[in-house]
């Protein structure tokens, strides 16, 4: 949690305003952040001075595991966090590829389960990976790309955390992942519960250890009318110890995760929070 209010002392003291095109607001920005999680010792990285929905980030991760493109198949799951994006912006509304309500297009989970191969067909890469790694195989490049610009044309959205990659240290279980864009009140304190998320299932489905995650974030920023609330609210409170993650035990395998799991199969115990802060979405 230490590092998360660091992160937000860092851009209000050293950040620069940069204005942005694409929602036509000015954030202030920092290039560079690192924070790690120590999923070992269930650490679970949660925002303490202001009460999270952390189970609206886990519903984002389960969608992303799963391949969806729509935001009902979200809402389904627990998150009304994609519906914005493939709703309520002009440019993706007039874009020929979307089809229609709720579509998200080839964004995040699509391109991890099914990225289209020029020369036909698609490659599920979170299946090679798990499969790997449950034969206790590292092959140096156990990674979990969104990245695509060949089809960002077909998306709401470019992936802000992009790259997921796993290793393998005798039988513990690694992640380094990768954000190009970060939006530090809203879309950080999801991010931060994903990377961890994803260190946990993944090492609980194919038999290894937890160790640590690492999450390296380039361009993090506070949009202009998050400020007051971030700098004047937020940052003045203490912060708590961090919770606990439990995650069913019965989970064993990707396909647990396709078909029957859902977010009654997390807990967060002994957390402590302040208040619910709202703010500003940009979209
Ligand atoms: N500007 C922006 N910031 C983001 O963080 C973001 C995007 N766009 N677009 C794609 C996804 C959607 N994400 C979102 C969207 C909404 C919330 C949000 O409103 N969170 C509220 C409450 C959510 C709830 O009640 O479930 C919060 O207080 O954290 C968080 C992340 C993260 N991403
Ligand atoms: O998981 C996510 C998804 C999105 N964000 C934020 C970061 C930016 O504020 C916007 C995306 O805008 P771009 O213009 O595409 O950079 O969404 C996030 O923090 N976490």
């Amino acid at each position: 949690m230490q590092q998360y209010l660091d992160l937000c002392e860092h851009i209000i003291n050293d950040g620069t305003w940069i204005e942005n095109e694409r929602t036509g607001k000015r954030c202030l920005t920092v290039i560079n952040a690192d924070l790690v999680y120590d999923v070992k010792n269930n650490q679970f990285p949660l925002i303490t001075t202001r009460k999270s929905f952390w189970k609206a980030a886990i519903a984002e991760l389960l969608g992303y595991i799963r391949g969806y493109d729509n935001a009902a198949d979200f809402r389904v799951l627990g998150a009304k966090t994609w519906d914005a994006n493939a709703n309520d912006n002009s440019q993706w509304l007039n874009n020929p590829h979307r089809k229609g309500t709720d579509d998200m297009g080839r964004v995040y989970g699509v391109q991890g389960r099914a990225w289209s191969k020029p020369d036909g067909g698609c490659i599920d890469q979170l299946a090679k990976i798990i499969d790997n790694l449950t034969k206790g195989v590292d092959d140096r490049g156990e990674i979990l790309s969104f990245y695509n610009p060949g089809e960002f044309h077909m998306g709401c959205l470019r992936p802000c955390m992009h790259t997921h990659n796993f290793s393998l240290l005798g039988d513990t279980l690694y992640l380094t992942s990768f954000q190009r864009s970060c939006d530090v009140p809203l879309g950080l304190n999801f991010n931060q519960v994903q990377v961890f998320t994803l260190l946990a299932l993944v090492a609980q489905i194919t038999g290894n250890k937890a160790g640590v995650a690492y999450h390296k974030i380039v361009n993090a920023h506070i949009y202009e009318d998050q400020l007051p609330q971030m700098r004047d609210i937020q940052l003045k409170r203490q912060p708590f110890t961090s919770p606990q993650l439990a995650i069913n035990p019965d989970i064993k395998s990707l396909h647990d995760l396709e078909t029957w799991v859902t977010l009654d199969d997390f807990d967060v115990t002994s957390y402590e929070h302040h208040d619910a802060i709202k703010y500003p979405f940009s979209v």
